[in-house]
Parts: C-alpha cells; structure tokens; sequence
C-alpha cells in the first residue's frame, strides 16, 4: 500500500486538501479524527486523561471536554507532552489499522505531527500544504472564532515552517484561491497515482 502523508500547520488547508483528494476516489486517513476516537468514553486514554488532569476535563455527560483541555495544553508544553504520551500510542495503531483496511489505488495519511514523531515511518511520500503565517491566523479565527494568541501558541507548539518544508517531497503553497490549491493537487494526485502503481499499489 503506498501511503502519502499530507502535513501542514494549523489552517494551512490539510482538511481543504484531502476533501479535494476524497473526491478523487482515494482514502483518507486522518490524525485528527483518530484522536477524537481514542478518547471516547470506556476508552482507556480517557481514564489516564482523568488521572493526569483531573475531572475538570470532563464534560457532565462523561466525555471528554476539549475546551478546557485545549486551554491547559497549549499554554503548558509538559502537560502537551503528557497528553500526548497518553494519546499518540493508540493513535498510532488505530492509524495503522485504517490504512491496513484501505484499497483505494494509494491512501492519505493527514496529520498535524506527521514529521515530529514516528508517524512519518508510515508513509513513502511527504507532501506538505503551506501558507504564510498571517494567513494561517487569519483563517483559523475566522474557522474556530478563537483569539489569535490561541493559534499563535498552537503554531508554536508545533514545527517550524522552514524545518516542515524542507522535510517535503512535494509543497503545495495555498495562499491563493482554492481553484488553484485543486489544480495543483490533480497534477499531483496523477503522480502520486503513478508511484502506487511502480510501488505495486
Ligand atoms: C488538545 C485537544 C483535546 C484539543 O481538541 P480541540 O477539538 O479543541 O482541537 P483540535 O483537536 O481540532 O486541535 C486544534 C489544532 O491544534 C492542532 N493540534 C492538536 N494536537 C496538537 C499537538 N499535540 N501539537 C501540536 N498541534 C496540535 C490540531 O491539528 C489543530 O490544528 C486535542 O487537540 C488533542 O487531544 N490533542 C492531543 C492529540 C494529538 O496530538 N493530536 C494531533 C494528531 S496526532
Ligand atoms: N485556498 C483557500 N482559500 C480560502 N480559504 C481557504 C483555502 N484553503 C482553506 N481555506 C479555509 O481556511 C480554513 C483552514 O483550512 P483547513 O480547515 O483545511 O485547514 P487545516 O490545515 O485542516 O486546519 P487544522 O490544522 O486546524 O485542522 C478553513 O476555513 C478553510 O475553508
């Protein structure tokens, strides 16, 4: 199975990406929504989650406030690195597990922590989405309605654009009109197609 990673920081357009890549016909493995299962309740993430943080991070109904945990961790690097000892193994399988299952011509990985650590040993092809900063502040608050210092302290939280774009096989710039960021996509959707095949799918 020849696997892609799509990376990129936060609102640099990954979910705008694989949407495009999904219409295309090809599966889409994602980081982010993997780590929302692993937390669900009767999941064991969620009960170390609870003893490392306490029950202020639970919501009345038992599961897990995001909120309030998003607030603690991105304004306390060792509480990240503690949340992230607790999530990353099970998101890590359960990952492993989607692009066993896929049999589309070639899979996308997306996720945020594609290059930080061992999720990259998943995939044969890096593609990075980029924008300049101030775009990426501009159209996350525009998204989530949250304060620009939030998404200032999230990009700090993770890789430096240069380090991220020096990492790539392939960059896509998306500071222009989606029509672009599409455009620039099919072109490599038809060499990545092309690699699946040489790769044996
Ligand atoms: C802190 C949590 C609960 C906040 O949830 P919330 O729904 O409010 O935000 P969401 O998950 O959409 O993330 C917000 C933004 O931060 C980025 N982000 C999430 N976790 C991290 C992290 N550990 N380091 C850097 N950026 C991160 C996301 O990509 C997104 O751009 C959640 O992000 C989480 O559980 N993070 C730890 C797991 C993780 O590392 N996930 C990243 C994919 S492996
Ligand atoms: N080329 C573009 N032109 C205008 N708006 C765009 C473009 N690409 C993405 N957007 C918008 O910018 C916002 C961020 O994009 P998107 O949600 O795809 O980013 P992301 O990298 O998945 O973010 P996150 O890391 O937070 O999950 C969204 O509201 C999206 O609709």
């Amino acid at each position: 199975m020849f696997v892609v990673g799509l990376t990129g920081g936060i609102g640099s357009g990954k979910t705008a990406a694989t949407d495009y890549l999904a219409r295309r016909g090809i599966a889409v493995v994602d980081a982010d929504l993997a780590s929302r299962r692993v937390v669900e309740p009767g999941q064991p993430a969620l009960d170390a989650i609870v003893d490392r943080f306490g029950e202020p991070v639970l919501q009345t109904d038992g599961t897990l406030n995001r909120r309030a945990l998003r607030d603690i961790v991105f304004s306390d690097e060792a509480a990240r690195r503690d949340l992230e000892a607790i999530t990353h193994p099970a998101i890590g399988e359960e990952l492993r597990r989607q692009i066993l299952a896929s049999s589309t011509p070639y899979t996308v990985l997306v996720s945020p922590l594609l290059l930080e650590g061992s999720q990259k040993d998943m995939v044969h092809r890096i593609l990075v989405i980029d924008v300049p900063p101030d775009v990426q502040v501009a159209r996350t608050v525009a998204r989530d309605q949250v304060p620009d210092t939030q998404v200032a302290a999230i990009m700090k939280a993770q890789m430096q654009r240069d380090q991220r774009r020096a990492l790539a096989h392939d960059v896509v710039e998306n500071h222009g009109p989606l029509a672009l960021l599409h455009e620039r996509l099919e072109a490599l959707h038809q060499t990545y197609l092309k690699l699946a095949e040489r790769h044996g799918g």
